[in-house]
């Protein structure tokens, strides 16, 4: 388990870290979702120990970590470039991280080489990772974290150079081998998608602040102010309230009559606009099944029903 408890840290006149208090269980995914430069990665390198905090402590398992160095914290990183080693092959850059620890060849290979399996790459363990595809490198990057069983994995913007399929394959894969082997893990990304894909809870960072932490579904239904709701890529926010998708129902008999903004087809999903004589204009996703057919011409005009009881209002 991982317990940062008042984390504060300035750069100059900036504060990147301002009180920071988070907690991930064993197993559990984390992801702090901010905006570039909001101080996401300081946060990571102060978990890993590779920048000091002004103050505050960082606890593993129930011990304090904060004036460890980096290499006896046991935590793995995971980088975006996946920073491997290019003069070593597939089994020998696995095998780096036991290496590190004083294990000897007779014990790390067969480790290293039985990762390697596990990441789908057992036949390509004496490639030059410079021959490997992104994914690949990617997946040993993975094998070595995974390999040194560490107490925590941290993943920066892990997975951001790579293609649109791949990117969800990796995803998931790592999401399940962290969560199979128990151990937690905290992830930075801007990516809302990222984050609500694949975190079990989500942490929005704002200007070195944490804004809110809670799971994907509570965000949803209930960001506490509107920069959180602008933070998760939410439509429908403006400084008062945020009307979630939930809330609407297209042409149901009864609704407001609207008037159509816009209207595209999106290879899953279809995005419709809809002036509402209330509250201005509405983005909503409907199911294609239910615009099939239909005239969503600009200027057409169609019955939109908001449930006010799920309409989130700000304190201002
Ligand atoms: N060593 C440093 N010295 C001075 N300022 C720094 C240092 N490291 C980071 N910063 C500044 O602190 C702020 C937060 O940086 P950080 O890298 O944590 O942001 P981030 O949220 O991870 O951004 P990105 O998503 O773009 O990587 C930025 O304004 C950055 O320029």
């Amino acid at each position: 388990m991982l317990q940062l408890k008042h984390i504060h840290k300035h750069y100059g006149e900036k504060t990147v870290a301002d009180d920071i208090n988070l907690e991930v269980g064993n197993g559990e995914l984390l992801a702090i979702l901010g905006r570039s430069g909001c101080g996401k990665s300081t946060l990571l390198k102060i978990i890993a120990g590779l920048v000091q905090a002004d103050s505050g402590e960082v606890w593993i398992n129930g011990t304090d970590h904060t004036r460890l160095p980096p290499e006896q914290r046991g935590i793995s990183l995971v980088f975006q470039d996946y920073a491997l080693l290019p003069h070593l092959n597939t089994l020998q850059n696995v095998a780096f991280g036991l290496k590190m620890q004083g294990i000897g060849r007779k014990e790390s290979y067969p480790k290293a080489m039985e990762m390697l399996a596990e990441v789908g790459l057992g036949n390509e363990a004496q490639r030059r990772v410079e021959s490997l595809s992104g994914g690949e490198q990617q997946r040993v990057a993975l094998a070595r974290a995974l390999v040194t069983n560490p107490k925590l994995m941290l993943l920066d913007e892990s997975f951001s150079s790579l293609d649109t399929g791949l990117r969800h394959h990796l995803r998931q894969f790592t999401a399940d081998h962290i969560r199979r082997r128990n151990i937690p893990a905290v992830m930075v990304t801007h990516d809302p998608e990222e984050a609500f894909t694949l975190a079990d809870h989500i942490a929005l960072m704002d200007s070195g602040k944490i804004l809110q932490t809670a799971t994907p579904d509570a965000l949803i239904n209930r960001p506490v102010n509107a920069r959180a709701a602008r933070l998760i890529g939410a439509y429908n926010v403006n400084d008062t309230h945020y009307i979630p998708q939930q809330a609407l129902h297209f042409n149901q008999a009864g609704g407001t009559i609207c008037t159509v903004t816009q209207f595209s087809r999106l290879p899953d999903r279809n995005l419709l606009g809809m002036q509402h004589p209330q509250y201005g204009e509405i983005l909503l996703l409907p199911d294609p099944a239910q615009t099939e057919g239909l005239n969503l011409q600009t200027g057409s005009q169609w019955p939109l029903q908001v449930d006010e009881d799920k309409i989130v209002w700000f304190d201002r």
